[in-house]
């Protein structure tokens, strides 16, 4: 069977990495959370001196964005993949409130998109491929055959973070959360470089009152189709 690109965009944490991994498993394609890259050079930015408050030393980071590698690999425990950056796990590290009240501005840095777009195309040369992000559809793989733009109200995303955290043990507080999730639409959506949005070609799922399951049979049958149409 031919294997084609699925593109799954959409506002912070409604739920896209949660549907993307479960299908990429079923099908037996790759899986990858761009957002976990932007993650990883926001961490390195603020283990590396690059933050003075909450002003990111551009120059710095730019010099040393060649210095930022990052990879997946498959987490036997979790059967799901845990983010490297330069050799080092930073699968929860990247995770931290820290690292999501911080991202979204680096992010929105040209040179910081311009080297993880390079990336993540080449993560996709070969099809076969799920990719979950804000830009997929409309400027990593604007040819991706099948697109999705998930949304799902900011308190419910916060509600589902929220509950997240707790169950991991983690401190949390559903109101800095709620406004975390706000701000992170905000700065994402009216950025100059790539700002999110839903490509013109995208399928838009308003999974508010969908569960895990009915979304991820919801994706398995768009995939379906898409996959149907392919056929010669
Ligand atoms: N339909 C749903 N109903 C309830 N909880 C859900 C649903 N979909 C996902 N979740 C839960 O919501 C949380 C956020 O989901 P997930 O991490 O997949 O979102 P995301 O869109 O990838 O977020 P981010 O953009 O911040 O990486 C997770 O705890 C996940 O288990
Ligand atoms: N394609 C992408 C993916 C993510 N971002 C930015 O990274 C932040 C964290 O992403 P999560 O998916 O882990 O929430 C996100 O808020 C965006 O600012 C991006 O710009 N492009």
């Amino acid at each position: 069977m031919k294997k084609i690109t699925i593109a799954i965009d959409g506002f912070s944490s409604c739920g896209k990495s949660t549907m993307a991994k479960d299908l990429a498993r079923e099908i037996g394609y790759i899986y990858i959370d761009s957002g976990a890259m932007y993650r990883a050079v926001t961490l390195y930015s603020i283990e590396n001196g690059i933050f003075q408050g909450d002003r990111i030393d551009t120059e710095k980071l730019e010099k040393h964005i060649g210095d930022i590698h990052i990879s997946f690999q498959l987490n036997p425990e979790t059967g799901r993949p845990d983010t490297y950056l330069n050799g080092v796990n930073v699968e929860n590290k990247i995770r931290t409130m820290e690292v999501s009240s911080r991202v979204s501005p680096v992010a929105a840095l040209g040179f910081v998109r311009e080297a993880m777009v390079a990336q993540q195309q080449e993560m996709g040369k070969a099809k076969g491929i799920v990719m979950d992000g804000r830009d997929i559809g409309t400027t990593v793989f604007p040819d991706a055959e099948l697109k999705i733009f998930v949304t799902a109200t900011p308190e419910i995303r916060a509600q589902r973070r929220y509950d997240e955290l707790k169950a991991k043990g983690q401190e949390a507080s559903f109101d800095e959360i709620l406004e975390n999730v706000r701000q992170r639409d905000y700065i994402d959506q009216n950025r100059e470089v790539s700002p999110l949005r839903k490509a013109d070609d995208a399928l838009l799922l308003d999974n508010s009152n969908l569960t895990i399951a009915q979304q991820k049979e919801w994706l398995a049958e768009q995939f379906n189709i898409v996959v149907k149409e392919q056929e010669p």
